[in-house]
């Protein structure tokens, strides 16, 4: 499999980082990654490409091929996709943190995500640890909104929560911090795509 080596940032720049199956990429994520970047003050965005969702149970697609379409989907000077969770040889989040804050201790990041997932957040493995670790920035999706406002993590921290106005601070805040941004929304999603064949069936072997 190609390597894709590991990215760069300079030493106190604010990293968000965008994990996803991307399987496939779509317009949404390219959407979630500019609307972050500017109302969270993020010098950078990654991607990182998971190599599998641990809470999934069906398997994506190859890496390399979803690695591809992102690039091609995502080309911005500031936002790089990565393999990284490969490399690292984690999956979960919490685990793929900790890797990460030792290889790059001089690098602030934050933990990106779309409102569904706030929603679930608290089945992720060590929840609590990542809100703890690094701040949250969770932008809007259709048919999500309520449901992440609602989920177990929203309450659980909510008097850490940004005020969606003061959503530049979240980039340079201490831990535990989150914000939720109501921005314009774009109504796609993987499993549309797949649903349409549009993707799942160039996967297939002659
Ligand atoms: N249209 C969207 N609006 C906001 N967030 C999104 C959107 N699409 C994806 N995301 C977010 O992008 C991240 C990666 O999502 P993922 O790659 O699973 O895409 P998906 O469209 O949700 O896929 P699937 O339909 O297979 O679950 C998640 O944090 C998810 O919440
Ligand atoms: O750490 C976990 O337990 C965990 C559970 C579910 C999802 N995640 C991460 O959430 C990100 C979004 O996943 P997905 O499949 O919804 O695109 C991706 O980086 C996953 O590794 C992480």
């Amino acid at each position: 499999m190609e390597r894709y080596g590991i990215p760069y940032a300079r030493p106190g720049q604010v990293v968000g980082l965008f994990g996803g199956s991307f399987d496939p990429p779509h317009q949404g994520h390219v959407h979630v990654t500019l609307e972050a970047m500017k109302a969270f003050g993020l010098d950078r965005v990654w991607w990182l490409v998971s190599p599998g969702n641990p809470l999934k149970e069906r398997g994506p697609a190859p890496m390399d091929r979803r690695m591809a379409a992102a690039r091609n989907v995502m080309q911005h000077p500031r936002v790089e996709v990565t393999d990284i969770e490969a490399l690292t040889g984690t999956r979960a989040t919490a685990d793929t943190l900790t890797a990460l804050q030792r290889l790059y201790p001089q690098v602030r990041f934050v933990w990106l995500m779309g409102a569904d997932n706030l929603a679930q957040f608290h089945r992720w493995k060590d929840w609590r640890g990542i809100m703890d670790s690094v701040p949250v920035g969770v932008v809007a999706r259709p048919g999500d909104r309520i449901s992440a406002r609602m989920s177990r993590a929203a309450r659980v921290y909510a008097k850490y929560r940004i005020d969606g106005q003061a959503r530049h601070l979240l980039g340079r805040a201490q831990a535990p911090a989150w914000c939720f941004v109501n921005v314009p929304m774009v109504d796609v999603s993987s499993t549309e795509i797949r649903t349409r064949g549009e993707w799942r069936a160039e996967v297939l072997p002659e």
